[in-house]
């Protein structure tokens, strides 16, 4: 498919956020502390020590998985079952996907937040779901505290949608996220299996073919009082399955046995986390784990989160082959895709989590 280039600069119908970006903040000189309105103060005492192996995200090997003999593959369901149910995150090397195109595919988003603002506005959009939105913060309009970091949003399945600047973005984006499709894909079928499931089931109900899949980008810049600032809060991701990538700059916590473990993944791997969307189709087997992004005083950060999740118009439940084995109720009612994403980006989300929202209620 052709990737469609869109300019935004025809429809000027929506209004643009007021708060300035966290570039334009990080960058005035005299910035020595934190402003209040991006003050947050973390827990001190729940830090984990990512040195120690107990605290190490689990390997998945991909050349194993799909193309190693039938042992070989059985082993690796093995271990993506341990990783889902005792980690929720887990990373995945031998891929395949060429460091050089995630490197590429980070670069183009860092000339994309160097532009200067005026040539970002116009992407800039309160619609979630517009093809594409950059920003700050995380919803400024309803939040107490001020993220630091900007975010560009592109949906890229089921249809590509593109940047016309900067150079090369493009392209590179439509590369970046055919491959990294490839690649949730067949860990979709591992994750199938890993349940007991024939590989392509989870695909078929979610309509996969269909599905959303969005490259998200974090800027980070560094700052002044790391420990007085966050980049993402706590929270869980929409998805089924959400597929990252960073520059060097470490960052990303996740919670493990009550403790914030920061990941530190092997260069080239994508670091994989399971949304709520698989949990409420594992009825909590696999559930979809709390993680932030703190700051650094010593250099910009990118990530690069790429969510997959099931198409805009289908509903997750718990699945009936599940329930019965395990002799389980369902825990959850049924929402489209797209309702839960506009839950999560609603006041609602501020008070409970998304997910608390969607379960059955006995008496
Ligand atoms: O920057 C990171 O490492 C985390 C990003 C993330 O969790 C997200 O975009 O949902
Ligand atoms: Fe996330």
């Amino acid at each position: 498919m052709a990737p469609t280039v869109t300019s935004m600069e025809a429809s000027n119908a929506h209004e643009v956020p007021k708060v300035a970006s966290i570039k334009t903040l990080a960058d005035s000189a005299s910035l020595t502390f934190v402003p209040s309105e991006y003050t947050y103060i973390k827990n001190p005492n729940e830090q984990g020590d990512a040195n120690d192996p107990e605290h190490s995200i689990p390997i998945i090997d991909f050349a194993l998985l799909t193309s190693g003999s039938l042992d070989q593959r059985a082993k690796m369901i093995q271990e993506l079952r341990r990783a889902c149910e005792e980690w929720g995150f887990f990373q995945v090397t031998n891929h395949g996907v060429p460091e050089s195109l995630m490197q590429s595919m980070i670069d183009a988003c860092h000339r994309f937040f160097d532009m200067p603002e005026e040539e970002k506005k116009e992407f800039q959009t309160r619609n979630l779901l517009d093809p594409i939105k950059c920003g700050t913060s995380f919803n400024a309009d309803i939040e107490k505290v001020h993220l630091w970091r900007d975010f560009l949003k592109v949906i890229a399945h089921p249809e590509f949608n593109s940047l016309y600047k900067p150079a090369g973005y493009s392209e590179v984006s439509l590369e970046f996220s055919k491959r990294t499709r490839d690649v949730a894909t067949e860990i979709l079928k591992g994750i199938s299996e890993s349940l007991g499931l024939e590989a392509d089931y989870i695909a078929m109900t979610m309509n996969w073919d269909r599905g959303l899949q969005i490259l998200a980008a974090n800027y980070y810049p560094a700052c002044p009082q790391p420990d007085k600032a966050i980049g993402l809060p706590p929270h869980t991701d929409h998805g089924l399955v959400t597929l990252l990538i960073q520059n060097e700059m470490g960052g990303l916590e996740v919670k493990h046995k009550d403790q914030w473990v920061l990941v530190n993944a092997a260069p080239g791997a994508f670091i994989v986390n399971i949304g709520d969307q698989m949990q409420i189709l594992t009825n909590d087997k696999y559930k979809s784990i709390w993680h932030r992004a703190v700051v650094n005083n010593k250099a910009t950060r990118i990530s690069i989160a790429v969510p997959h999740g099931p198409s805009l118009d289908t509903p997750a439940l718990p699945i009936p082959e599940l329930l019965e084995r395990e002799g389980q109720a369902p825990k959850y009612i049924g929402m489209t895709y797209e309702k839960f994403m506009e839950l999560q980006a609603s006041p609602a989300a501020l008070t409970k989590p998304c997910l608390h929202h969607l379960r059955v209620k006995h008496n």
